[in-house]
C-alpha cells in the first residue's frame, strides 16, 4: 500500500475510476464500510460532505454583512461617513480583483482544493480578529486592514467551495447543491442581520461604544473558526475518497496554465459580465439597505434590519428549492434571464411606489435565489474540471472589481444624491445584466445552445460523451 501514489485531489468525481482494488476495502473497515463513512456509498456524499462543503462560507458570510447589520451604530460609534462606513465593503473586495483569480489558480496548480480552503479559512479567521480589534481600539484603518485580510480569504474560500462542490457532485445534482451551499451561508447572513444588533444591544448594557461593537464582532471571529474547522475535517474525508475511489491524477499536460484563461470561451466572460453586473445593484444595495428603510419607509431599526435581510431569509430557503428545479428543468440561461428582470422590478417598486417593502424584498429573494441557483453552475457546463478553480476565480475578480467600485460609488451616491438616485444607478446595472443575459442565449443558441439545454437533452449529451469516451 505504501508505495501506491498518491492520487490528487484536484480531479472531479466524475473522472474517477472506479475500482475494487483490496486497498480500497481495507480502508472502509475502518467504519465497518457503512454507509455514511464510506465514499461509495452515495450517502456519504450527503452526509458529512455535503453538510461540511455548505458550512464552509457560513463564518465568512456571516461576517460580510457585519456592517450592514450595524450601519447606524458603526457610523455613529465609529463617528464615520457613509462613504468611509461602505469602504468596508470595498476593502474587502479589492484585494479580490487580483487575488481571487490567483487563488482559483493556485487552487487548480498548488495547494489543491484542500489545502488551499484551510488557508483561505485562515485568512477570514484572522481578518474578522483585526476588524474585531480595530473596533475594540476605534482604530478605523486597522479595520479597513482587517476587512481587507478578510476579503482575501472570503473569495477565495468561495472558490474552494465551489470546486469541492463541483468535485463530488458534477453530472449528478449540481444545481441543487449549489443552491443548498448558497441557502446554509445565506443562513449565514440572517443569523448575522438578526442577530449582530441585539447582540449589541447586550453588551452595551455593560460596555458602551466602541469597545462593545468590538466585543460584538469577535462573536464574527467565532463563527469563522467554526468554518475552519468543517474545511480540516472535509479535507480529511476528501483525501480520504481519493484514495478509495482510486481518483484519477491530473497529469502535467492537463495542468492549467495561466495563459489558459484566454482560451475560455466567450459565454464564460458574459456569466462574468451578468454576475458583476447583477451583484452590483443587490449586495452594496443591502449594504446601505438598513438606512433606506428607516428613512423611505419609516420603519424602526430592528424592522428595517429584518427587511433588509429578507432577501438573505427567502433566499436560504428558496435556493436548494430553485436549484432542484433547475436540475430537474435545465434552461440556465432561461432561469438567469427571469431572475435579472425580477430583481430589476422590486428594484423599480422600492424607487418608485410606497408599496409595503417587505413584498418588494421577498420577491427580490426570490428573483435572486433563481438568478443564483442556475449563474453559478452554468460554469462547471463549460470548462473542464481541472480548470474550474481558475474560472470561478475570475469570475470572482471580476465580480470584486465591480463591487469595490460601486460600493465606493453607492456611498459618494448616498452622501450627496440620496437614495433616489442609487436606486437609479442600480437599475441601470441590472438592464447592464440584461442585455449580458440576451448575449449569452444568443452567443449560446448559435454554438448548439449547451448552456440552455433541458435537463432531458443534457442527460442524453452526456450519455453520448460518457458512451464516446469509453470507445476511445
Ligand atoms: C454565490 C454568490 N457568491 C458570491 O457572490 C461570492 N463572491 C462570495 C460572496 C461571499 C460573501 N462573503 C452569492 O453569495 O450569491
Amino acid at each position: 500500500m505504501a508505495s501506491k501514489p498518491e492520487p490528487d485531489e484536484k480531479t472531479p468525481l466524475s473522472q474517477v475510476v472506479e475500482s475494487n482494488n483490496d486497498d480500497s476495502e481495507e480502508e472502509l473497515q475502518g467504519c465497518s464500510g457503512t454507509a455514511p463513512c464510506n465514499p461509495k456509498s452515495c450517502l456519504h456524499r450527503y452526509f458529512p460532505v455535503l453538510v461540511l462543503i455548505c458550512f464552509l462560507s457560513f463564518g465568512s458570510y456571516f461576517c460580510y454583512d457585519n456592517p450592514a447589520a450595524l450601519q447606524d451604530t458603526m457610523i455613529r460609534e465609529l463617528d464615520i461617513s457613509e462613504g468611509q462606513f461602505m469602504a468596508f465593503y470595498s476593502f474587502y473586495s479589492w484585494p479580490n480583483v487580483v487575488l481571487c483569480m490567483f487563488g482559483g489558480y493556485l487552487i487548480d496548480r498548488l495547494f489543491g482544493v484542500r489545502l488551499g480552503a484551510i488557508i483561505f479559512g485562515l485568512f477570514v479567521t484572522v481578518g474578522q480578529v483585526i476588524f474585531a480589534l480595530g473596533s475594540l481600539f476605534n482604530l478605523y484603518s486597522l479595520m479597513c486592514v482587517g476587512r481587507f485580510v478578510f476579503g482575501i480569504g472570503g473569495e477565495s474560500l468561495a472558490v474552494a467551495q465551489n470546486t469541492y462542490a463541483v468535485k463530488w457532485f458534477q453530472g449528478k445534482e449540481l444545481n441543487m447543491v449549489f443552491g443548498l451551499q448558497l441557502s446554509f451561508s445565506r443562513v449565514g447572513s440572517t443569523v448575522n442581520m438578526n442577530v449582530m444588533q441585539p447582540l449589541y444591544n447586550y453588551i452595551d448594557q455593560n460596555i458602551h461604544g466602541y469597545k462593545c461593537l468590538g466585543i460584538a464582532l469577535f462573536v464574527g471571529a467565532g463563527m469563522c473558526v467554526f468554518s475552519l474547522i468543517c474545511a480540516i475535517v472535509l479535507s480529511f474525508f476528501d483525501k480520504r475518497a481519493d484514495r478509495v475511489l482510486k481518483r484519477k491524477q491530473i497529469s502535467s499536460e492537463e495542468m492549467i496554465k495561466f495563459r489558459d484563461i484566454l482560451t475560455f470561451p466567450l459565454s464564460t466572460w458574459l456569466i462574468s459580465i451578468i454576475c458583476v453586473a447583477y451583484y452590483v445593484a443587490v449586495f452594496p444595495f443591502i449594504g446601505l439597505g438598513l438606512v433606506f428603510f428607516e428613512m423611505k419607509f419609516g420603519l424602526t431599526p430592528t424592522s428595517a434590519n429584518a427587511v433588509n435581510s429578507l432577501v438573505y431569509i427567502v433566499s436560504a430557503v428558496a435556493s436548494p428549492v430553485f436549484g432542484f428545479l433547475i436540475d430537474k428543468i435545465g434552461k440556465n440561461v432561461f432561469w438567469v434571464i427571469i431572475g435579472i428582470v425580477v430583481t430589476l422590478g422590486c428594484h423599480m417598486m422600492l424607487a418608485f411606489s410606497f408599496i409595503n417593502p417587505y413584498v418588494s424584498m421577498v420577491i427580490m429573494g426570490l428573483s435572486y435565489s433563481v438568478l443564483a441557483s442556475g449563474l453559478w453552475p452554468m460554469v462547471s457546463l463549460i470548462i473542464p474540471g481541472h480548470q474550474l478553480g481558475t474560472a470561478y476565480g475570475i469570475m470572482q475578480a471580476i465580480q470584486n472589481l465591480g463591487l469595490a467600485v460601486i460600493a465606493l460609488v453607492a456611498g459618494i451616491i448616498v452622501d450627496q444624491n440620496g437614495y433616489l438616485i442609487l436606486e437609479v444607478f442600480f437599475m441601470a446595472w441590472l438592464c447592464v445584466a440584461l442585455i449580458a443575459g440576451v448575449l449569452l442565449y444568443l452567443i449560446d443558441a448559435n454554438k448548439g445552445g449547451k448552456l440552455n439545454l433541458s435537463a432531458k437533452a443534457r442527460a442524453i449529451e452526456k450519455l453520448k460523451l460518457d458512451a464516446e469516451k469509453s470507445s476511445n
